[in-house]
């Protein structure tokens, strides 16, 4: 049985409240969250991460610290040090406790498209980066999803099966075991428009067929969370399916209470039914 994992991303954005207060406010939530699951029988251990701004990693080290939660940046330099501005380096980012690095976001990856780099060179980056994190002992949360374009075109899987065939080439498909995978289709990210729980669990059982082709066992190990408008009233429809082990949270991870509802929705995953609707007990 895979671990489900929920993980905050907060992107550039400011939380309400203070970076730090914000951090403090999930803890205390998580707390009470494990309270309650602590006498419920069914109740399915997950893991929970968050991504601050990388300026505000020195907070989510002080306030995180000996805790349940982990957290991690937003991104990783694809080099180990030297002369690039503006980049931080996977050994860097270890030292302020991280475990996770997030790699491949499509909002990184617009950023290189406007230097008018294809998808399959960024894939490339993609997979120096992931070979960083590997390297210095960080689990990467490594993402990829389709355009809108790409989708009413049927190029989901072509998208999906270029980066999983780099990735394997790169390090072998045993390492993916230890990694969790992120399908975000971009036209579902901060737009309200969820991918439905049918479609996710397709492009999930896809992902984890082409590992599979190369290494059964990895296949099964991996992680592969989904991203893209989950909020408290979509989340446990979604992560119910057989094959989406958690998720990747945007914007409802800056607001504690709706993230920790996210979060209650992965640990139903055990005996939710396809239909199930989240409520908390709380
Ligand atoms: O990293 C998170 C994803 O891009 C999803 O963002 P969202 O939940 O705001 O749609």
């Amino acid at each position: 049985m895979r671990k489900p994992l929920v993980a905050g991303n907060w992107k550039m954005n400011n939380p309400t409240e203070s970076p730090r207060t914000l951090l403090q406010n999930i803890l205390h939530s998580a707390h009470m969250l494990d309270s309650i699951l602590s006498s419920s029988e069914n109740a399915l251990p997950i893991d929970i991460a968050l991504f601050p701004p990388s300026v505000y990693l020195r907070e989510a080290q002080e306030v995180l610290s000996g805790s349940r939660l982990q957290w991690g940046t937003q991104n990783v330099s694809a080099y180990d040090e030297g002369p690039y501005t503006g980049e931080i380096s996977a050994s860097m980012i270890k030292g302020f406790g991280c475990h996770y690095v997030l790699i491949g976001h499509s909002e990184r990856r617009c950023l290189y498209e406007k230097l008018e780099l294809d998808q399959y060179v960024l894939d490339q980056i993609v997979a120096e980066k992931y070979a960083q994190a590997i390297n210095n002992d960080l689990t990467p949360i490594i993402c990829i999803g389709e355009t809108e374009d790409d989708y009413e075109s049927g190029k989901t899987e072509e998208v999906i099966a270029r980066l999983l065939d780099i990735l394997i080439a790169h390090k072998g498909p045993k390492a993916l075991a230890n990694v969790v995978l992120a399908y975000e289709p971009v036209w579902a990210i901060g737009s309200g428009k969820s991918a439905t729980p049918e479609w996710a669990q397709s492009v999930h059982s896809f992902m984890r067929q082409r590992i599979a082709k190369h290494d059964q066992a990895s296949s099964e190990s991996v992680r592969i969370i989904y991203g893209g408008s989950v909020k408290a009233h979509n989340a446990a429809a979604i992560f119910c399916q057989a094959d989406v082990d958690g998720g990747l949270i945007g914007g409802a991870s800056l607001d504690a209470e709706e993230f920790i509802q996210i979060c209650f929705g992965a640990t139903q995953s055990y005996t939710c039914q396809p239909g199930y609707v989240n409520v908390p007990p709380w």
